[in-house]
């Protein structure tokens, strides 16, 4: 067995072990009151799900595997010591529950490189789309059209007992997370450059090569793309994404079938879809106020506006957070750090101060702050990546390493099909005030 195989093997099955036994020992522990406030705003704060690969905190953030972003930026291992970490350092973390060594970080890089051949078939499903199909429906479709090279699949319906499910589900998606950046970058060419593709280059780690088979080869976007593939990677297991393959594999639909779903939810504007329409809005505004640098009451007399229009500012507000998001930070330091003067980067600063308040100001939100979509599009704008009806495939690129790291620990610890109870909204009205009412 290959040895991070080995090593998450040896970790998970001990806490697989646990899982079974609270399962069977504590079952009857009671974890909290449901109330119907929760069920009519999403569930928010329901203790439901078991997820090992990182926690949010309302007012903290994220933190993965009880590390915070700062401190990932420090101890995960880097390829060039100025930079930023690579990718792999952080799915090793989720996975395992350790710091990877450089060598361990680097022989995942190897690893992902053996098995990154996309079938051709998946090249002609794109081929085969209009090129008006959004960048996400392409990527959503080549996903699932992959399903063909399902080892889980192919296990189950060979009869193998339930305790080998996790071992096809690992090499699933180690298969799936190594082939993303190729698909993702021959989308982009297709889309933006007239089909012009770039081989992969082997010997470059995962982000780097992502960039590099856009058309990226500086230092500068292989540091941004870094990190924007970790500080994208996970949120817990309640966000759309996350759930959605969550849920979708406890039916045991392979790994394509679950991360196919999970991008469809993160194509949706509340989700995933906002880090492009915040860049569209930027751009809306600024052609409507006829200017590239506006005032700050005009950027807040157009903020008014949309929300007047009924539509929500992108990039703000969060159905857990309640702070600014590291996540942000992380990229208005990033920007502070490399980028001097740029029109989007001014932007997203000057909205930072003059969108909360608005916000807040209302009563009903929630959250005023900014979430991590509020910076992404200006950043990746500057370094050229200008087309930002692509900005959620790489979102979607990056989300694969928790969420699928998820799906091996789903499988190992023998998590049941999830399938909560509902009732008509009579029996709401019912439970509420002691009668159905006319629902
Ligand atoms: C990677 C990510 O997925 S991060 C989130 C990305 N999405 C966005 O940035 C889109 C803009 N933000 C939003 O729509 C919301 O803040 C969400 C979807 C992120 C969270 O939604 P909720 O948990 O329902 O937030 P909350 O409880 O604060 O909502 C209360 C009300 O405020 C509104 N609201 C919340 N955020 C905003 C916002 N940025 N602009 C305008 N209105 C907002 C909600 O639409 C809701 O209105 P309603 O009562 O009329 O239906
Ligand atoms: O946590 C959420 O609901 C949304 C989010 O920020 C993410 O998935 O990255």
């Amino acid at each position: 067995m290959e040895y991070i195989k080995y090593r998450f093997y040896q970790k998970a099955s001990r806490c697989s072990k646990e899982f079974q036994r609270l399962k069977s020992e504590h079952a009857d522990v009671v974890l909290g009151q449901v109330t119907l406030g929760q069920v009519l705003t999403g569930m928010k704060g329901i203790p439901l799900l078991v997820t090992d690969t990182s926690k949010l905190d309302p007012e903290e953030g994220i933190r993965f595997k009880g590390y915070s972003i700062p401190e990932l930026q420090q101890k995960l291992p880097k390829i060039n010591p100025e930079g930023e970490p690579i990718p792999e350092g952080l799915f090793y973390l989720m996975l395992i529950g350790e710091i990877p060594s450089q060598e361990d970080a680097l022989n995942l890089s190897k690893d992902w490189a053996t098995r990154s051949h996309v079938p051709q078939h998946v090249f002609d499903v794109i081929d085969a789309m209009p090129k008006t199909s959004k960048p996400m429906t392409q990527f959503s479709a080549a996903i699932v059209s992959m399903a063909t090279e399902s080892i889980f699949q192919k296990a189950y319906r060979a009869g193998v007992g339930k305790k080998f499910y996790w071992d096809a589900t690992y090499e699933d998606v180690m298969n799936l997370i190594a082939r993303l950046p190729r698909i993702a970058a021959y989308i982009y060419r297709r889309q933006f450059h007239n089909s012009d593709h770039i081989e992969p280059n082997p010997r470059m780690d995962w982000a780097g090569n992502l960039a590099h088979m856009m058309g990226f080869d500086s230092e500068d976007i292989r540091r941004l793309f870094r990190l924007y593939m970790i500080i994208h990677a996970d949120h817990e297991g309640g966000n759309v994404s996350a759930h959605t393959a969550h849920l979708v594999g406890s039916a045991l639909s392979n790994p394509y079938y679950a991360y196919s779903a999970a991008m469809n939810g993160l194509a949706g504007p509340l989700h995933g879809f906002a880090n492009q329409d915040v860049i569209f809005w930027m751009f809306e505004m600024l052609e409507d106020l006829d200017t590239d640098t506006p005032t700050d009451e005009q950027v807040e007399a157009y903020c008014k506006k949309t929300l007047e229009e009924g539509r929500v500012i992108p990039g703000y507000g969060h159905a857990v957070l309640r702070k600014t998001d590291p996540r942000f930070t992380a990229q208005q330091d990033f920007a502070n750090k490399y980028i001097k003067d740029d029109k989007m980067v001014n932007l997203a600063n000057q909205l930072y101060k003059v969108v909360p308040p608005i916000l807040g100001s209302i009563g009903k939100i929630k959250n005023p702050w900014p979430n991590v979509d509020a910076y992404s599009g200006s950043l990746l704008y500057h370094y050229g990546i200008k087309e930002y009806t692509f900005y959620t495939v790489l979102f979607g690129v990056s989300r694969a390493l928790g969420v699928l790291a998820s799906l091996v620990n789903d499988r190992i610890y023998g998590m049941p099909i999830e399938r909560p109870t509902s009732h008509p909204l009579s029996w709401f009205l019912e439970q509420a005030q002691g009668e159905k009412g006319s629902c």
